[in-house]
């Protein structure tokens, strides 16, 4: 079965591309990612990573490419039971991180995986405290640029990883795919990785 990855995030392909997993990227038109009225942030997460599995499998119904499993995922910054999405400018990240800052936070991140008419979802919470850090210090991380495209304004995979005190749960799901999780469905499913050679 192919696997077909319904992502923009490079992140979610070099995650793929680790345990040497063989896809095939679907590029689907951005999905609508406002939270519902009170909408919780764990249901919110699930469901937006279903929307955008079943907006990969639109596109490659679109493309013309044969069927296979399409994957969706969706990660998320909670904070005090608020979702922090992708900050808007350079203003919202610095308010995003003077709000994380020294404190504890949860990083939800979730997989969706369909087929025909099935749906096959998990998901990692994975909770990151970070340093305490002087204003100055976050102003010249949002200078940088590397958050301005991550939920919560930061990248634990970069220098944010400077920021964190303490982890547990996902590391990989705070990047953005919960390898955990999705191995798990993988192994369900027949869907490969350790693929470690081009005709294995
Ligand atoms: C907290 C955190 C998030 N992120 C990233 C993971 C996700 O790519 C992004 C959250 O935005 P998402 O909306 O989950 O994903 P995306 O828009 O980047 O990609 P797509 O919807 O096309 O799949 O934040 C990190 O890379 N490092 C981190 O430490």
């Amino acid at each position: 079965m192919i696997l077909y990855l319904a992502s923009g995030s490079p992140r979610r392909a070099e995650l793929l591309q680790q345990i040497a997993a063989p896809f095939s990227v679907l590029k689907p038109p951005g999905i609508d990612e406002t939270p519902l009225l009170a909408e919780p942030p764990l249901d919110y997460v699930l469901r937006m990573a279903k929307q955008k599995a079943l907006a990969g499998e639109r596109q490659r119904q679109r493309d013309g490419s044969p069927t296979g499993w399409v994957l969706g995922a969706d990660t998320s910054v909670v904070l005090e039971g608020s979702i922090l999405g992708k900050p808007r400018d350079p203003a919202h990240s610095l308010s995003m991180l003077k709000s994380l800052n020294g404190r504890t936070h949860q990083v939800i991140s979730a997989v969706a995986l369909l087929s025909g008419g099935q749906v096959r979802q998990a998901h990692s919470i994975t909770t990151v405290t970070f340093r305490f850090m002087e204003d100055a210090r976050l102003a010249a991380y949002v200078a940088t640029g590397e958050g301005a495209d991550k939920a919560g304004g930061y990248g634990i995979q970069g220098l944010g990883g400077a920021m964190v005190a303490s982890l547990s749960g996902s590391y990989s799901g705070v990047v953005g795919l919960p390898l955990e999780a999705l191995v798990s469905l993988m192994d369900e499913t027949g869907l490969e990785y350790w693929q470690t050679n081009e005709d294995g």
